[in-house]
């Protein structure tokens, strides 16, 4: 079997990433063989059912995985520099700097006791020996960048005056102020209105032209998939089961049946949403995924990957449940 190989251009290179959990004396993998690359100034979907492994993906990149996780294998490199190799030291040196992660709740990300601007600047200000005015400067500055008017009046405000999509806004000011290459985002519109939503896309778009920041875009919007990306990895199951380089490609020709089955749910209501709810309570369980041996992806075309999968899966994803 061909093993896929790590794009050269890579800021981050996820390669064959499994992470174990445990739960009392029992454990099983949560994330299988996961492997993914960002490029500068490219914009990846990282889309999946509830439960699939995106968030988990983020966390090990960011080294944030919960207590009773832990990767197992694999290689999460950072401009070719392994980031589980030497312990973490590297990684904590460019987490928030090289690497910044942007979460779908800003009222449990920010802290609710600081003010906003020291919020946004708190570690750039220190490393560059910034005094209080001007690391006040910076964060008005940067919460002009997000789009916050009257950046001024609101630097001194806490999280709990502004709306969710200020908060929003200062969480990306905050991943943002030290220019990071590689910004990880976790369905960060989720929690908002649709307007909103829509102001929020809009920035990102605006910072992966202005920074040319490598982004990897969790969600569960195929819309914002479409409208965003350039390039789309589905995972399922704790496994990234499909990827192409390029998202239209991909869409337009889906080789592994979850993505085919996901990519049908979009334009039809009745059906898809009961036949994707059934696929959560039917998927192989979590214990059974455990005794499978991890498998490579495949190239099945330029920059693009498919999961080897069987008969069995195709009929287990074509199935169409009646409403
Ligand atoms: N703290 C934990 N302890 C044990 N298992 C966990 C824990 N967090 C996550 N998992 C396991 O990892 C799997 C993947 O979780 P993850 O949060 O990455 O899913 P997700 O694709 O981001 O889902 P969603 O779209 O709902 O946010 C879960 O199904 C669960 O089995």
């Amino acid at each position: 079997m061909m093993h896929r190989t790590a794009k050269t251009n890579a800021a981050l290179d996820i390669e064959g990433l499994s992470v174990a959990a445990w739960i009392g004396d029992r454990s099983y993998r949560a994330l299988d063989n996961v492997a993914l690359s960002v490029a500068r100034g490219e914009a990846r979907g990282l889309v999946g059912e509830s439960g699939s492994g995106k968030s988990l993906t983020l966390r090990a990149v960011m080294g944030l995985l919960p207590a009773n996780l832990r990767v197992t294998a694999g290689a999460i490199r950072f401009n070719d520099r392994d980031l589980l190799a030497d312990g973490g030291k590297h990684l904590h040196a460019i987490r928030g700097t090289g690497i910044a992660m942007v979460f779908q709740e800003p009222a449990i990300a920010l802290n609710p006791v600081m003010k906003v601007g020291r919020q946004i600047v708190d570690g750039v200000a220190e490393r560059r020996g910034f005094g209080a005015r001007q690391a006040r400067e910076l964060a008005v500055e940067l919460l002009a960048q997000v789009g916050i008017q009257d950046p001024a009046r609101w630097v001194d405000a806490y999280p709990h005056q502004l709306s969710g999509g200020m908060r929003q806004r200062v969480m990306i000011a905050s991943a943002i102020a030290s220019k990071p290459e590689v910004i990880l985002c976790d369905e960060p519109t989720t929690a908002l209105d649709v307007t909103i939503q829509a102001q929020i896309l809009n920035l990102f778009k605006a910072l992966k032209t202005d920074l040319g920041a490598g982004l990897l875009y969790v969600t569960h919007d195929l819309g914002v998939v479409a409208e965003f990306c350039d390039s789309l990895t589905v995972m399922y199951a704790g496994r990234t089961v499909e990827q192409s380089d390029d998202l239209a490609a991909l869409i337009a020709a889906p080789a592994h049946p979850y993505t085919r089955a996901l990519l049908a749910a979009v334009p039809r209501i009745k059906g898809p949403i009961r036949r994707l709810r059934g696929l959560a309570s039917s998927a192989p369980s979590l214990t059974e995924r455990d005794q499978t041996p991890a498998q490579a992806l495949i190239p099945c075309g330029p920059g693009r990957q498919v999961a080897p999968f069987t008969a069995e899966d195709e009929r287990f994803f074509a199935r169409d449940e009646e409403v």
